[in-house]
Order: structure tokens, then C-alpha cells, then sequence
């Protein structure tokens, strides 16, 4: 059957990108705890409740003291008293004196800089600075951040540094964009569940193992649906049974093959655009069935995860991949009519092409540190400037 007049043939990522978004339901916001934050993307800004430092305080062990004291070394000052972290010296520092100190403890008012513990001697009541005490040594209160500081982004990512800075920032839930239920499915009659017994001319289901942990990774809700057999009604029974999806992610069945059945049946639906303008990818498909979208992926493994890379992660993250400009330390040569993203090593400031670039070979995306991306007509000669998309 032939394509909808809507359907775009052959579109562009971006074209892909902007019909897709259209399709995806409107987002929610929900509130996570820190520890289930992980990889969720904020929903809306995150401000400081509190200044970081709370207070000036010491970064290192030693003792607290004046600068102008300690100016000329070595010098000796009287200890007065003690700051430990949790437990501050009550007074004002005088003239030649100093405070033993820890990290993290607050500076005593009056003293502005800190010798180390390395630095000095100790003999009762008195220390001998062997070098200058310094005033880099002391982190001034809110010099990290301050209480109101917009700090965090809406549309961040949260990683584990993310996280941390939350929690500093004094947050116990976090404002996170809902989840998306995403349900991952697989189709070819030569599909056997990894554990089995493999026979000749059949494979381990790997896509869908590969496509859940990057959802994952992106803060969303994968279910794994059971691979379905090369018939018509074997597919449209798993799709009819996937119960409450926002979004159904498939692998394989979109080539021209005569045994495609996710072409076939995403043409009897509503087929949103058919071909996609890259390399490897270019059989992707997407469009409707019964009103739930289907983003059809290719089933050849690296070409699953390069669209998840370039289309699927900047669909439901909002983002673009972050590109870097590097010299090409091979030639990487283009694909004509379509944008290549060839799998790349990368060593210094340079990347390098995997010699394995076949479609099926997922031991070399799993080595590969990028995808170096050229646009139709542009290759490089090594020695040139290339765009490349880190992997994770
Ligand atoms: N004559 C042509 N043949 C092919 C063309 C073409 O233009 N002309 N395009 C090739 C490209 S590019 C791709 S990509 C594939 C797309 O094929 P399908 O999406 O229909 O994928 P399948 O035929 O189902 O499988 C292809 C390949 O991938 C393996 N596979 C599939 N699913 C999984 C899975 N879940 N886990 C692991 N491996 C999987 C499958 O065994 C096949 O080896 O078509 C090319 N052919
Ligand atoms: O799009 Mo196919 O991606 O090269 O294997």
C-alpha cells in the first residue's frame, strides 16, 4: 500500500524530529525523592535554600591566623583556641594569635588565612609557621552558591554530580519531568531470548536490551514486550495486548524484505515519515497504530542504538547530542544523500575510524568512544576538523 499524502519519505532528522514531537503526549511533572532522580530530567528550576559554603570556613587542617601575621616566616604565634567542624571558636583572633583548625571548620572573625598542618610545628601553647599562611586556603561563605541562586536548569539531566548538588542545595524531592511508559519490542522469526540454545542461521534478541537501558538512562519507563513472530497477526496481537503505552519503540521488520511486518502494518495505520536521511538508519519508520505512536527502529543493532542516539534521545530529552570538534586522525568519508555518523576512537584531540562499520557488528559501537558525524557531501581528509557525538 502506498504512503499517506502526509507522510514524509525519506525526511531529515530534524523534519523527523519535529513530526514526532507532536506526536508524544503533553509531559507531566512529578516529584522524585533524590535517590530515584537518577538520569530524570528537571521539570522546572531548582534554586539554593541555603548558602555553600554555609559559613567561611577552612580548606585544610592547620591553623587559622591573620595574613599580615604570617606575611614573614618563620614566625611564631600563640594558640588561643580551637574551630572544629561542628563546633566553632567562640571569640575574635588578636594579633599574633592563631586557632587550630580543621576542614570544613568556620573561621574564627578576625583571622583570614590558614598555614597547613604540614607547615608548622606545635609546642604547647605556641606554632611556628614555616611558610606563609594563605588566604586561597579559606572558601568564603556562598562561594560555591547562595541561598536564592538559580542554580540548576529546568530541562538538566541529572547525573550523580547533579544529585549531590541537589542534596547541598538543601532539596529532599526533586521537580522531574513524568516518565514516559516506553514499550520495547522485537520482531523476526529468528529471534531466540539470550540464555537459549542458538541454532544456525538464528540470533540472540539484543535490541531491546540495548534500547531499555538507554531509556533508562534518559529517566523513562521501559517495558520489555516478548518478541513477536514474522506473521501479521502474531505483531498486531503483541501491539493490541501492550496495554497503557505513551510510546511503543520497535527493532527489525521495516526493510523492504517481504517479511516486514512493521512496515506493513505502521502503511495500514498512519505512517508519519518513511526513511530517514542517515546512515546507518535509513529504513526507520514512524507513524500510528490505533492512536499510539510507534517509532520503528531498523532491526540491524548498531542502527537501533545510532537512532536512538540521534533521533530517540533528543525526542524525549529535549536535547540535541552535544557535539565536540576534533581533528580527523583518519579520513572519514561521506555518505552520499544521507548524514553519516561513523563509529570513531578518539585519542587526544582526535578521532579515528573503527574499520568495522557494518550495520550488524555491535562489538564495534560497544568500543567506540563517538560517532563522528558527516554531512552528505562533506567528507574529511585526516587532518581536518570533524563533529563527533561522544558516547556514553
Ligand atoms: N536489498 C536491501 N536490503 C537491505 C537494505 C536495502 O536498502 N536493500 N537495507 C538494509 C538496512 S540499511 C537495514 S538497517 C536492514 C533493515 O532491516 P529490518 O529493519 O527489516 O531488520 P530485519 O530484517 O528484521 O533484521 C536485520 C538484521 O538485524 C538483526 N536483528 C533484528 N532484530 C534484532 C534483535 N532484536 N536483536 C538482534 N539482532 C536483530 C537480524 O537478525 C538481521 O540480521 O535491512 C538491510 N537490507
Ligand atoms: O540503516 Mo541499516 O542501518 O545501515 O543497517
Amino acid at each position: 500500500m502506498t504512503a499517506r499524502p502526509s507522510t514524509l519519505v525519506h525526511a531529515t532528522l530534524p523534519e523527523a524530529l519535529a513530526a514526532l514531537q507532536h506526536l508524544l503526549p503533553a509531559r507531566r511533572a512529578e516529584e522524585v525523592p533524590l535517590t530515584g532522580g537518577l538520569g530524570r530530567v528537571l521539570a522546572s528550576p531548582l534554586s539554593a535554600r541555603a548558602d555553600h559554603p554555609s559559613a567561611t570556613e577552612s580548606a585544610m587542617d592547620g591553623v587559622a591566623c591573620r595574613a599580615a601575621d604570617a606575611a614573614q616566616v618563620p614566625v611564631t604565634l600563640k594558640l588561643v583556641g580551637e574551630s572544629r567542624a561542628g563546633a566553632p571558636f567562640v571569640g575574635t583572633l588578636g594579633p599574633g594569635e592563631a586557632v587550630r583548625i580543621s576542614t570544613g571548620a568556620v573561621m574564627p572573625a578576625g583571622a583570614d588565612a590558614v598555614c597547613r598542618r604540614e607547615d608548622l610545628r606545635l609546642d604547647g601553647e605556641i606554632v611556628t609557621l614555616l611558610a606563609p599562611a594563605r588566604p586561597s586556603d579559606v572558601r568564603a561563605q556562598g562561594s560555591d552558591f547562595q541561598a536564592g541562586d538559580p542554580v540548576l536548569e529546568a530541562g538538566t539531566r541529572l547525573t550523580p554530580a547533579r544529585l549531590a548538588l541537589a542534596a547541598a542545595m538543601g532539596h529532599a524531592a526533586l521537580p522531574v519531568v513524568a516518565a514516559l511508559r516506553v514499550g520495547v519490542l522485537s520482531g523476526g522469526d529468528e529471534l531466540v531470548e539470550p540464555g537459549g540454545f542458538l541454532r544456525a542461521g538464528q540470533t540472540y534478541n539484543a535490541n531491546p536490551y540495548g534500547l531499555w537501558a538507554a531509556l533508562r538512562e534518559d529517566g523513562h519507563d521501559p517495558v520489555l514486550l516478548p518478541a513477536a513472530a514474522d506473521t501479521p497477526g502474531a505483531l498486531e496481537a503483541r501491539l493490541n495486548a501492550a496495554g497503557d503505552l505513551d510510546l511503543l519503540i520497535s527493532s527489525g521488520g521495516v526493510g523492504a524484505g517481504g517479511h516486514d511486518q512493521v512496515r506493513r502494518l505502521l502503511e495500514r495505520g498512519n505512517v508519519l515519515f518513511s526513511g530517514l536521511g542517515i546512515r546507518p538508519g535509513a529504513p526507520t519508520m514512524a507513524g500510528r497504530w490505533q492512536g499510539r505512536p510507534i517509532i520503528a527502529l531498523p532491526g540491524n543493532p548498531v542502527a537501533a542504538l545510532v537512532v536512538y542516539e540521534v533521533l530517540v534521545r533528543p525526542l524525549l530529552t529535549g536535547k540535541e547530542p552535544r557535539t565536540i570538534s576534533l581533528q580527523a586522525g583518519t579520513p572519514f568519508r561521506d555518505a552520499p544523500g544521507r548524514t553519516a555518523y561513523w563509529r570513531a576512537l578518539v585519542r587526544g584531540n582526535a578521532a579515528f575510524d573503527q574499520k568495522e562499520q557494518g550495520s550488524g557488528m555491535l562489538r564495534s559501537l560497544a568500543q567506540s568512544d563517538a560517532l563522528v558525524v558527516i554531512p552528505a557531501g562533506g567528507g574529511v581528509a585526516a587532518g581536518g576538523q570533524v563533529e563527533v557525538i561522544m558516547l556514553s
